[in-house]
């Protein structure tokens, strides 16, 4: 990806101070989403690094990494797998409780979705402290898959995420298109 490309990236993340929570500086996505030429560059990146990492498969953590794994997977030519918030998902489960930035959850993948032959990608918009990307990595892992890597359009390098991520990558790629 070039400097321009960044750029135009970086320029269409709109920042909001205080939400959800006082002291939170919230990264908002939904400008980048309605600008085509700049979605289209974010989508075409992801799918790059999966591609780069071998990935067979995209998982997507709920809900704005849905809106961006789901074209990467059909531009990567890879199987989209929706990482749910608990409850929400039919089939038998497989289920995580973390905490992130601003509250706690719990996550949740169809245990046959993925299995031993799969290389799977993460893909969400912000990293912050880590607590979700970490536990979709579990989620992964209990179900027998191999972790390709997490890719992510903004870290937020001040809150830590990769260094809390670290352990649970086991050497797996950490990429970041944006740091902050
Ligand atoms: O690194 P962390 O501290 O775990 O935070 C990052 C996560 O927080 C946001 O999702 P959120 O749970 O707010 O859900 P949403 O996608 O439904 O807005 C974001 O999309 C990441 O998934
Ligand atoms: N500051 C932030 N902005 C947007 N999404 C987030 N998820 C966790 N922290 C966030």
């Amino acid at each position: 990806m070039t400097v321009e490309m960044r750029e135009l990236l970086l320029s269409r993340i709109r920042d909001v101070a205080d939400y959800p929570k006082p002291g939170v500086l919230f990264k908002d996505i939904t400008p980048l989403l309605a600008d085509p030429a700049a979605f289209t560059v974010l989508t075409d990146a992801l799918a790059e690094l999966c591609v780069t990492h071998g990935a067979t498969k995209v998982v997507g953590l709920e809900a704005r990494g849905f809106i961006l794994a789901a074209p990467v997977a059909v531009r990567a030519g890879v199987g989209f797998i929706p990482v749910r918030k608990a409850g929400k998902l039919p089939g038998a489960t497989l289920s995580q409780a973390y905490e992130l930035e601003y509250g706690t959850a719990e996550i949740e993948i169809h245990a046959e979705d993925i299995g031993a032959d799969d290389r799977v990608m993460v893909i969400d918009d912000v990293l912050a402290t880590g607590g979700t990307a970490e536990a979709s990595l579990e989620l992964i892992r209990r179900a027998g898959a191999e972790v390709a890597g997490v890719a992510i359009l903004m870290e937020l390098g001040f809150l830590g995420g990769r260094t809390r991520l670290e352990p649970s990558l086991r050497g797996a790629p950490l990429e970041a298109l944006i740091t902050l």
